[in-house]
């Protein structure tokens, strides 16, 4: 057993950055060969947050070198301190924390991994308090040059909390990201700093909060407990719309907080100034630290997100399968990730490998059956509903109502057409490229803002795919 961990440990240390290595795998040891599990063994960590991480992170891949060491299976028991609870991987119990939103996701609600190796009433260590999700880390999102800034933010506050950024407000459309980015965020800050204490509290969430402090007449409490934060991370703030005593609770919360030198991360939907029935004084102070974009990715980050949703999936997922979904689901990630799940799921029912036609087939309730549709087809089914001339298309005309169709059929093009960017130009009267991707561009972040043209994109999809 000591040979192997021997082993394992000089595997690890080559494998992973340092940092990584001396705070997850060095902490651990390996319970005396006495009593070690006949054909397993115990491996002990100083506490509940370096377990739960271990277990969640790398406890398969030391599953996987005992086997080959071994020639055979292993159990791994993963314990705290002197052995007192023995929670492996299998046997962990998942239990949504307390009060936790549940996220929904394509594939049903996010996991929430509870206090697993604790007892009932055993006192709760700040990771188990955070109600972070171990599995959205920076080591599993896909950067791009639609999050490539936000990452970058993400990644100095997560290393300076409390420091230049402050808040850090992130926005963008639903599925892009954003409760990925900063749970990221909050897991970095408690890994490099256990003794934070760091809170991912959804708006509705905290709206239910001041419900109940109001009613229990418990606003101390309430009070306490959120400015006792080092870290708060408040999702989805567009949520706080017209509840002004939320807003006023979170307004004191928020000059506590930021006076204290204490890191707030926000996401919303959209822009500050945009949010509906927000109180102005929130507005402005949103804007006080640094406010980011994450926008939907373009086709090559689709590919590369897709693929590496398979491979922690262990799967190898082929480009020309890639492409397809990636081609078809291009605003949103979690539909996205929702299209892979079902081809996967299709492919294993049936028995069948993963390839292009499978996928068209598991796929085509999601996107139509994909048919050949022109450039010209576009063109006059866009004229026709709103309601121009397919020669407007053409012409050099630039008010709103010939300009805004004219980029949506530019947009359709892309969707649904495998032209490039230049013949699609050339289509509509001879055209630079450039103006084709600044219209696809003006399309794709106008649709998340603006619900009309969205609806208008889909009825129009839908007309085409047929
Ligand atoms: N760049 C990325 N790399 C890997 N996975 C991603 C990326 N962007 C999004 N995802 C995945 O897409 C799913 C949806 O992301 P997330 O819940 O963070 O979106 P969101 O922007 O918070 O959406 P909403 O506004 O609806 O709350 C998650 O499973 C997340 O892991």
């Amino acid at each position: 057993m000591a040979g192997f961990w021997e082993s394992c440990l000089q595997r690890f240390e080559q494998e992973l950055p340092a940092q990584q290595f001396n705070t997850w795998i060095r902490p651990l040891r390996l319970e005396g060969e006495t009593t070690a599990l006949e054909n397993g063994l115990r491996l002990i960590a100083p506490n509940g947050f370096i377990l739960k991480w271990v277990r969640d992170r790398y406890l398969s891949r030391i599953e996987d070198y005992s086997r080959a060491f071994f020639s055979g299976p292993v159990t791994i028991a993963l314990v705290i301190g002197a052995g007192k609870v023995a929670p492996t991987r299998v046997e962990a119990s998942v239990e949504p924390a307390e009060n936790a939103p549940a996220k929904p996701t394509a594939s049903g609600p996010v996991e929430r991994k509870g206090s697993a190796q604790e007892k009932p009433g055993a006192r709760k260590n700040n990771y188990e308090k955070s109600r972070l999700f171990p599995t959205f880390t920076f080591d599993n999102l896909v950067v791009g040059k639609a999050n490539d800034l936000a990452r970058a933010a993400a990644v100095q506050v997560a290393h300076n909390p409390g420091g230049a950024y402050n808040p850090l407000f992130i926005y963008g459309g639903a599925g892009l990201g954003k409760t990925h980015l900063i749970h990221a965020i909050g897991n970095t800050i408690l890994a490099e700093n256990p003794e934070k204490v760091v809170r991912y509290v959804h708006a509705e969430d905290y709206y239910s909060d001041v419900v109940r402090a109001y009613q229990q007449k418990s606003f101390d409490t309430f009070k306490r407990m959120y400015r006792s934060l080092d870290v708060l991370l408040l999702d989805d703030v567009q949520f706080f719309n017209g509840k002004n005593r939320s807003q006023e609770e979170f307004f004191f919360l928020f000059n506590a907080l930021i006076e204290a030198r204490k890191q707030i991360i926000i996401t919303c939907d959209t822009y500050p100034k945009d949010i509906n029935g927000l109180d102005d004084r929130l507005v402005t102070r949103f804007d006080w630290g640094l406010t980011v974009q994450i926008e939907p990715p373009e086709l090559e980050m689709r590919v590369a997100i897709l693929k590496k949703k398979a491979e922690a999936e262990g799967i190898q997922l082929d480009d020309e399968v890639a492409f397809f979904i990636a081609k078809h689901l291009r605003s949103n990630v979690r539909e996205l990730e929702g299209a892979l799940k079902k081809v996967l799921a299709y492919s294993s029912f049936h028995g069948r490998a993963i390839a292009l036609d499978l996928a068209k087939e598991a796929l085509k309730d999601v996107i139509g059956s994909v048919r050949n549709v022109g450039i010209d087809n576009i063109q006059k089914t866009v004229a026709d509903y709103y309601k121009i001339k397919v020669a407007d298309l053409f012409s050099k005309k630039r008010t709103r109502a010939i300009a805004r169709p004219r980029q949506a059929a530019m947009w359709l093009c892309r969707e649904v057409t495998s032209h490039s960017f230049p013949e699609i130009g050339d289509a509509f009267g001879g055209r630079d490229h450039t103006t084709v991707i600044h219209a696809v561009k003006t399309i794709d972040s106008l649709r998340i803002k603006e619900n009309e043209l969205n609806h208008d994109l889909h009825v129009l999809l839908q007309v085409l795919k047929g």
